[in-house]
């Protein structure tokens, strides 16, 4: 569907996935304890090119939209959700935004989700078809597991985008 939108050649797609490396997490989140917060999980956009989430009946996600408000999730059985991450960011040349999200506790109930993380197993790069004079390329090819090693380095918790911090590309002194 991302390729048909973008116009992109179908058969980048079949490479770009059988290049691709999926990992299954599942998370508990207990109810907090007196004084503790009820942050289960901080804001952040996902390192993945797309993660697909479900939960069980239990609310706690929330996405951050556009406005800068949070907006609950609201869990059904049958739904899963899909979240671009921070390689398709890269992949499009930002025309696919990544989606912050986080997760507070507020039901007096243990919640439980699970989640399939995509990520690219050679280097991820911007698609040549989406780079063109009024968009420039705006990041360098990057390995995908080592930016899951950056992602956590005071260098990238003090950045104000992380995978910018680690492979944007400034043309600022240009001029
Ligand atoms: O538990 C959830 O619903 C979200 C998990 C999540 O955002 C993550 O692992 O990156
Ligand atoms: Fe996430």
């Amino acid at each position: 569907m991302v390729f048909d939108g973008y116009g992109v050649d179908k058969r980048h797609c079949e490479s770009l996935l059988e290049l691709t490396n999926y990992m299954l997490r599942s998370f508990k989140y207990r109810l907090p304890h007196m004084n503790e917060s009820n942050l289960g999980l901080f804001p952040h956009t996902d390192t993945t090119y797309f993660s697909i989430l479900h939960q069980n009946n239990v609310t706690g996600l929330q996405i951050k939209l556009k406005n800068g408000e949070w907006v609950d999730v609201y869990p059904s059985h049958s739904m899963f959700l899909i979240l671009a991450g921070d390689a398709f960011k890269v992949w499009s040349n930002d025309r696919i935004r990544p989606c912050e999200h986080r997760v507070i506790i507020r039901e007096k109930k243990e919640r439980y989700s699970m989640g399939l993380f995509s990520f690219g197993r050679n280097m991820v790069q911007t698609q040549e078809e989406l780079i063109d004079e009024e968009h420039p390329k705006r990041y360098k090819p990057f390995d995908h597991y080592g930016y899951l090693r950056f992602y956590r380095t005071e260098k990238a918790l003090k950045s104000k985008c992380r995978i910018k911090e680690y492979c944007g590309i400034d043309y600022s002194d240009e001029n």
